[in-house]
Protein backbone atom coordinates (compact mmCIF):
# COMPACT_ATOMS: atom_id res chain seq x y z
CA UNK A 1 0.00 0.00 0.00
CA UNK A 2 2.60 2.25 1.08
CA UNK A 3 5.32 1.38 -1.59
CA UNK A 4 2.38 1.50 -4.70
CA UNK A 5 1.32 4.91 -3.08
CA UNK A 6 5.19 6.46 -3.23
CA UNK A 7 5.28 5.26 -6.45
CA UNK A 8 2.23 7.48 -7.55
CA UNK A 9 4.08 10.26 -5.89
CA UNK A 10 7.58 10.00 -6.87
CA UNK A 11 6.08 9.77 -10.33
CA UNK A 12 4.16 13.15 -10.03
CA UNK A 13 7.38 14.85 -8.45
CA UNK A 14 9.41 13.44 -11.59
CA UNK A 15 11.51 12.24 -8.91
CA UNK A 16 13.12 8.42 -9.96
CA UNK A 17 14.77 6.01 -7.14
CA UNK A 18 15.75 2.89 -7.52
CA UNK A 19 14.21 0.00 -5.57
CA UNK A 20 16.69 0.19 -2.95
CA UNK A 21 15.76 4.29 -1.99
CA UNK A 22 11.89 3.16 -2.53
CA UNK A 23 12.51 0.42 0.08
CA UNK A 24 14.77 3.04 2.30
CA UNK A 25 11.40 5.61 2.65
CA UNK A 26 9.06 3.13 2.91
CA UNK A 27 11.58 1.45 6.02
CA UNK A 28 11.68 5.02 7.48
CA UNK A 29 7.92 5.67 7.32
CA UNK A 30 7.59 2.05 9.17
CA UNK A 31 10.53 2.89 12.02
CA UNK A 32 8.52 6.50 12.73
CA UNK A 33 5.16 4.43 12.92
CA UNK A 34 6.52 2.12 15.48
CA UNK A 35 8.72 4.43 17.59
CA UNK A 36 6.45 7.11 17.86
CA UNK A 37 4.36 5.43 20.36
CA UNK A 38 7.62 5.34 23.00
CA UNK A 39 9.71 8.08 21.43
CA UNK A 40 6.72 10.95 20.44
CA UNK A 41 8.62 11.46 17.50
CA UNK A 42 5.80 13.42 14.97
CA UNK A 43 2.35 14.33 15.72
CA UNK A 44 1.09 12.53 12.57
CA UNK A 45 -0.03 9.08 13.62
CA UNK A 46 -1.03 7.50 10.19
CA UNK A 47 1.77 6.06 7.77
CA UNK A 48 0.23 7.17 4.57
CA UNK A 49 -0.09 10.99 5.82
CA UNK A 50 3.35 10.59 7.13
CA UNK A 51 4.54 9.77 3.61
CA UNK A 52 3.19 12.54 2.40
CA UNK A 53 3.32 15.05 5.14
CA UNK A 54 7.22 14.22 5.86
CA UNK A 55 8.96 11.97 3.22
CA UNK A 56 6.94 13.94 0.22
CA UNK A 57 7.41 17.46 1.87
CA UNK A 58 11.12 16.62 2.45
CA UNK A 59 11.47 15.26 -1.05
CA UNK A 60 10.20 18.54 -2.74
CA UNK A 61 13.24 20.43 -2.23
CA UNK A 62 15.66 17.56 -3.42
CA UNK A 63 16.05 19.12 -6.71
CA UNK A 64 16.72 22.75 -5.22
CA UNK A 65 19.78 22.20 -3.74
CA UNK A 66 23.36 22.77 -4.49
CA UNK A 67 26.85 21.52 -3.51
CA UNK A 68 27.70 18.14 -1.59
CA UNK A 69 27.54 19.26 2.22
CA UNK A 70 24.92 19.84 3.89
CA UNK A 71 23.42 20.10 7.70
CA UNK A 72 19.96 19.74 9.13
CA UNK A 73 19.27 21.61 11.84
CA UNK A 74 16.69 20.86 14.81
CA UNK A 75 16.08 17.80 12.61
CA UNK A 76 13.70 16.19 14.73
CA UNK A 77 13.65 12.39 13.79
CA UNK A 78 15.51 13.31 10.82
CA UNK A 79 13.31 15.68 8.70
CA UNK A 80 14.22 16.98 5.99
CA UNK A 81 17.25 14.96 6.14
CA UNK A 82 16.71 11.42 6.08
CA UNK A 83 14.70 11.28 2.99
CA UNK A 84 16.75 14.15 1.34
CA UNK A 85 19.90 11.78 2.09
CA UNK A 86 18.32 8.63 0.69
CA UNK A 87 17.57 9.91 -2.21
CA UNK A 88 20.85 12.13 -2.71
CA UNK A 89 23.33 9.52 -2.24
CA UNK A 90 26.15 11.38 -3.71
CA UNK A 91 25.61 13.97 -1.08
CA UNK A 92 26.91 14.18 3.02
CA UNK A 93 24.32 15.15 5.45
CA UNK A 94 25.01 16.11 9.02
CA UNK A 95 21.54 15.44 11.66
CA UNK A 96 21.37 17.65 14.26
CA UNK A 97 19.36 18.10 17.04
CA UNK A 98 19.75 19.21 20.85
CA UNK A 99 17.42 16.13 22.20
CA UNK A 100 18.87 12.30 22.84
CA UNK A 101 15.89 10.42 22.02
CA UNK A 102 15.84 11.97 18.70
CA UNK A 103 18.78 11.43 17.89
CA UNK A 104 19.06 7.89 19.38
CA UNK A 105 15.78 7.00 17.08
CA UNK A 106 18.10 8.64 13.86
CA UNK A 107 20.87 6.33 14.60
CA UNK A 108 18.90 3.05 14.44
CA UNK A 109 17.43 4.07 10.81
CA UNK A 110 20.70 4.22 9.68
CA UNK A 111 21.99 0.94 11.43
CA UNK A 112 18.47 -0.59 10.06
CA UNK A 113 18.22 1.07 6.97
CA UNK A 114 21.96 1.21 5.67
CA UNK A 115 22.04 4.87 5.19
CA UNK A 116 25.72 5.43 4.53
CA UNK A 117 26.12 9.20 3.73
CA UNK A 118 24.22 10.62 7.56
CA UNK A 119 25.92 11.28 10.55
CA UNK A 120 24.05 12.50 13.50
CA UNK A 121 24.84 14.97 16.19
CA UNK A 122 23.56 15.47 19.34
CA UNK A 123 24.41 19.58 20.38
CA UNK A 124 22.52 22.96 20.45
CA UNK A 125 23.32 24.25 17.26
CA UNK A 126 24.27 27.77 18.89
CA UNK A 127 27.22 25.17 20.32
CA UNK A 128 28.01 22.85 16.95
CA UNK A 129 31.49 23.83 15.89
CA UNK A 130 32.20 21.85 12.59
CA UNK A 131 35.60 21.31 11.39
CA UNK A 132 34.30 21.60 7.74
CA UNK A 133 31.44 24.23 6.75
CA UNK A 134 28.47 23.57 4.85
CA UNK A 135 27.36 24.23 1.56
CA UNK A 136 23.64 24.07 2.32
CA UNK A 137 22.25 24.87 5.77
CA UNK A 138 18.56 23.43 6.18
CA UNK A 139 15.47 23.70 8.19
CA UNK A 140 12.05 22.73 8.57
CA UNK A 141 9.40 23.42 11.40
CA UNK A 142 13.05 24.96 13.29
CA UNK A 143 12.59 28.46 14.24
CA UNK A 144 11.49 31.84 12.44
CA UNK A 145 13.68 33.00 9.61
CA UNK A 146 15.31 35.51 11.99
CA UNK A 147 16.06 33.06 14.46
CA UNK A 148 17.33 30.65 12.48
CA UNK A 149 19.78 33.30 10.40
CA UNK A 150 21.50 34.25 14.06
CA UNK A 151 21.94 30.50 15.39
CA UNK A 152 23.48 29.14 12.13
CA UNK A 153 25.38 32.29 11.08
CA UNK A 154 28.44 29.95 11.72
CA UNK A 155 27.97 27.12 9.59
CA UNK A 156 27.78 28.13 5.90
CA UNK A 157 30.87 27.71 3.89
CA UNK A 158 32.21 31.38 2.33
CA UNK A 159 29.50 30.21 -0.81
CA UNK A 160 27.45 28.27 0.96
CA UNK A 161 23.40 29.63 1.75
CA UNK A 162 20.39 28.62 3.86
CA UNK A 163 17.64 26.40 2.45
CA UNK A 164 14.08 27.40 4.94
CA UNK A 165 11.72 24.87 4.35
CA UNK A 166 7.95 26.91 5.55
CA UNK A 167 4.51 26.53 4.86
CA UNK A 168 3.00 30.28 4.57
CA UNK A 169 5.03 32.97 4.54
CA UNK A 170 4.40 35.18 7.40
CA UNK A 171 4.58 38.78 6.39
CA UNK A 172 6.19 40.08 9.92
CA UNK A 173 8.68 36.90 9.26
CA UNK A 174 10.05 38.19 5.66
CA UNK A 175 9.96 42.04 7.35
CA UNK A 176 12.58 40.72 9.91
CA UNK A 177 15.53 39.03 7.57
CA UNK A 178 18.43 39.99 9.50
CA UNK A 179 21.02 42.84 8.36
CA UNK A 180 23.87 41.08 6.13
CA UNK A 181 21.82 38.20 4.46
CA UNK A 182 19.70 38.43 1.61
CA UNK A 183 16.76 36.13 0.72
CA UNK A 184 17.77 34.98 -3.12
CA UNK A 185 14.81 32.73 -4.14
CA UNK A 186 11.48 32.03 -2.93
CA UNK A 187 10.09 29.04 -4.28
CA UNK A 188 6.63 27.89 -4.27
CA UNK A 189 6.77 23.70 -3.51
CA UNK A 190 3.94 21.04 -4.42
CA UNK A 191 3.46 18.28 -2.61
CA UNK A 192 1.24 15.81 -3.88
CA UNK A 193 -1.83 15.18 -1.80
CA UNK A 194 -1.22 18.52 0.17
CA UNK A 195 -3.61 21.23 -0.44
CA UNK A 196 -1.46 23.79 1.67
CA UNK A 197 1.13 26.32 0.74
CA UNK A 198 4.84 25.06 1.42
CA UNK A 199 7.73 27.72 0.41
CA UNK A 200 11.70 27.07 -0.24
CA UNK A 201 13.23 30.29 1.16
CA UNK A 202 17.10 30.48 -0.11
CA UNK A 203 19.23 32.99 1.89
CA UNK A 204 22.83 33.89 1.37
CA UNK A 205 25.24 36.31 3.51
CA UNK A 206 25.71 39.15 1.71
C1 LIG B 1 9.26 21.09 15.69
S1 LIG B 1 10.68 20.07 15.68
C2 LIG B 1 10.92 19.90 13.92
C3 LIG B 1 11.56 18.60 13.57
C4 LIG B 1 11.78 18.36 12.07
N1 LIG B 1 12.70 19.32 11.48
C5 LIG B 1 10.48 18.34 11.29
O1 LIG B 1 10.35 19.08 10.33
O2 LIG B 1 9.60 17.54 11.66
C6 LIG B 1 12.01 21.16 16.15
C7 LIG B 1 13.26 20.41 16.57
O3 LIG B 1 14.29 21.38 16.81
C8 LIG B 1 15.06 20.94 17.93
N2 LIG B 1 15.71 22.14 18.48
C9 LIG B 1 15.10 23.21 19.03
N3 LIG B 1 16.02 24.14 19.38
C10 LIG B 1 17.24 23.64 19.03
C11 LIG B 1 18.57 24.13 19.11
N4 LIG B 1 18.83 25.32 19.61
N5 LIG B 1 19.57 23.35 18.63
C12 LIG B 1 19.30 22.13 18.09
N6 LIG B 1 18.06 21.62 17.99
C13 LIG B 1 17.04 22.36 18.45
C14 LIG B 1 14.05 20.26 18.85
O4 LIG B 1 14.66 19.31 19.71
C15 LIG B 1 13.11 19.60 17.84
O5 LIG B 1 13.48 18.26 17.56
Amino acid sequence: MLSAQLDEYLAEMNLSATTEQKKQLVGFVEMLNKWNKAYNLTSIRDPQQMLIRHIMDSLAVSKHLVGERFIDVGTGPGLPGIPLAIMNPERSFVLLDSLGKRIRFQKQVQHELGIHNISSVESRVEAFEPEVKFDGVLSRAFASIEDMLHWCHHLPSETGCYYALKGQLADNEMANIPQGFEVTDIIELQVPRLDEQRHLLRVIKK
